[in-house]
């Protein structure tokens, strides 16, 4: 046994693992699994650390369906709709602020499997040289080849429970709307439909854990560690030694070998926790930690790290329900029309340890507010032309306006930017958290790659522009130590403006 740099106050010597990393992952979700397995392949040693237990069944999960003892419930597309119900479900985190996947996969193993291919242009301004379309579109091809997505996940080509498409398709059509294929054509965004595209492969949900995952496993210089949460990075000074984990009651402390990285995969409603529990962030969050209850033994105030954890964004949802007369069922569609490219929120930690909303992110400005009101005002012109077939479920003289006014706004679970990287150092009063190669600042050794680290909310949902993020990242986080390839990010010509005016 080995006392941390700062044993905890309460309990004692805090015992130290025998086995030491290259690079220890935290989080085995959509980045992390990336990251890990990306980093195997250098030959080095990788620990992946993921709180929760297995989830698909070749990985050790026993959620099984009721007809099947080989599939579980995760891996099943159409259970999408009750997955969060199903008897015994508990891939869910607990002490977050919004909905997140505690479980192997994370959120791809929860999430409602839609995949959309980021546009180029969402690699666009507000994302730092290095990060551009065209620097990340090989890391995007990578991922692809391996992890495709399809707007045809049935196994026999068939499609099945077609009515929404059936009247939507011939509904948007008559009012000029094209038919694309979202997978083949990701910078088609203007006035188009496309049968959903989602990740699913040979009729099961896909994603990094079948994608990636099997690459790693078994590899000599691979450990993957399930029910193990990770605390803290333990650190001296702006150094990381190692981390400080929990599982089964207990602490312990696993150190990386010298001129070895941390990388904080664990969602960007989770990594900037660890941050906070670290002494990295905003004092006043660091100071709930302080007088918190969670036990966290954070390193001296001295050796704090002031840094803007916490800024948030997420899309938004309104809920329109059109019926189809003299057919019943009606079709609820949700809109997700605004870009909410304005609105942000922050994040924070309560006494206990969960994140929360500090400030709300959702539908913040006046622009924002009315870019959903248009799109509304979109369908409800389309709903009243003569010949529609659908007949909106709601006061007859409603407005987009209207119903922006008085709906319940749905979050999209798209949280990004909570660690948001830019050139702007955030220790030396600039907004971004981590630098271009989603390194820490502030520290030397300590990355982000996960939501969190996304400089701008992209245009549709998340997984599919995360994962490409991480293979990007994680080949820029290798150039750093092999020295082979030269991935500078961050020089002056960036035009980050202060994200602090747009909140
Ligand atoms: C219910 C739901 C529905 C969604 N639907 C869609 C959709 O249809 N389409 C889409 O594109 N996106 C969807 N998303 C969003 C998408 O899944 C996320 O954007 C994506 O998974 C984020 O990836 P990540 O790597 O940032 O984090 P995650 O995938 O959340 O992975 C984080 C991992 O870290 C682990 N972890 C957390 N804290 C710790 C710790 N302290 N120690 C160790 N491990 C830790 C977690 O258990 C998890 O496995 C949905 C998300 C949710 C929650």
């Amino acid at each position: 046994q080995r006392t941390s740099p700062y044993t905890d106050p309460g309990n004692g010597a805090v015992p130290l693992s025998n086995s030491t990393y290259d690079y220890i992952v935290v989080g085995g979700g959509a980045s992390g699994i990336i990251t890990a397995q990306r980093l195997v392949e250098t030959g080095k040693t990788v620990l992946l650390l993921e709180r929760g237990g297995p989830s698909y069944f070749f990985t050790g999960g026993d959620l099984f369906v009721p007809w099947n003892d080989t599939v579980t419930a995760y891996e099943v597309p159409g259970i999408i709709e009750w997955l969060s119900s199903f008897p015994g479900m508990d891939g869910y985190c607990n002490d977050t602020a919004q909905v997140a996947g505690c479980i192997l996969g994370g959120g791809t193993t929860v999430n409602g499997m839609g995949f959309i291919r980021p546009p180029s242009f969402d690699f666009g301004e507000m994302w730092p040289q290095g990060w551009q379309w065209t620097d990340v579109e090989p890391s995007a091809a990578r991922f692809y080849e391996r992890n495709p997505g399809t707007t045809s996940p049935s196994a026999d080509g068939k499609y099945y429970d077609n009515a929404v498409w059936d009247v939507m398709s011939k509904e948007l059509s008559a009012v000029g709307w094209k038919q694309v294929d979202t997978n083949d054509e990701p910078d088609e965004k203007f006035q188009i439909y496309s049968y959903p595209a989602t990740n699913v492969a040979n009729g099961r949900r896909s994603g990094p854990i079948s994608t990636y995952l099997p690459l790693a496993m078994g590899k000599e210089n691979f450990k993957l560690q399930l029910h193990t949460k990770v605390i803290q990075a333990v650190r001296q000074n702006s150094t990381i030694t190692g981390v400080e984990v929990e599982g089964q009651g207990q602490r312990m402390i696993i150190n990386v070998n010298q001129g070895g990285k941390v990388i904080l995969a664990a969602g960007a409603m989770s990594s900037p926790r660890i941050l906070f529990n670290s002494g990295i962030g905003p004092t006043e969050q660091i100071d709930i930690v302080k007088s918190g209850t969670t036990q966290v033994a954070l390193p001296p105030e001295n050796s704090w790290i002031n840094l803007p954890i916490g800024f948030v964004r997420d899309h938004v949802m309104i809920e329109l329900t059109f019926n189809t007369p003299p057919k019943k069922p009606s079709i609820s569609s949700t809109k997700d029309p605004a870009y909410s490219h304005t609105s942000s929120g922050t994040l924070g930690i309560t006494p206990e340890g969960n994140t929360v909303f500090t400030e709300s992110p959702y539908l913040r400005t006046d622009t924002d507010k009315e870019a959903m009101a248009l799109a509304i005002d979109e369908f409800l012109a389309m709903s009243r032309r003569a010949n529609s077939t659908l007949q909106y479920n709601g006061p007859a003289n409603a407005t987009g306006a209207s119903i922006v006014a008085s709906s319940r706004l749905n979050p999209g679970v798209h949280m990004t930017g909570t660690t948001i990287m830019g050139t702007d150092d955030g220790t030396k009063n600039g907004t971004s958290v981590v630098d271009p190669n989603c390194k820490v600042y502030g520290t030397d050794n300590s990355f982000v790659v996960d939501a969190g680290m996304h400089a701008d909310l992209p245009t549709g949902n998340t997984q599919a522009i995360v994962m490409v993020a991480a293979e990007h990242a994680v080949q820029r986080i290798i150039a750093l130590d092999d020295g082979k390839t030269k991935l500078t990010g961050g020089d002056s010509t960036y035009r980050g403006y202060s994200r602090r005016l747009r909140i």
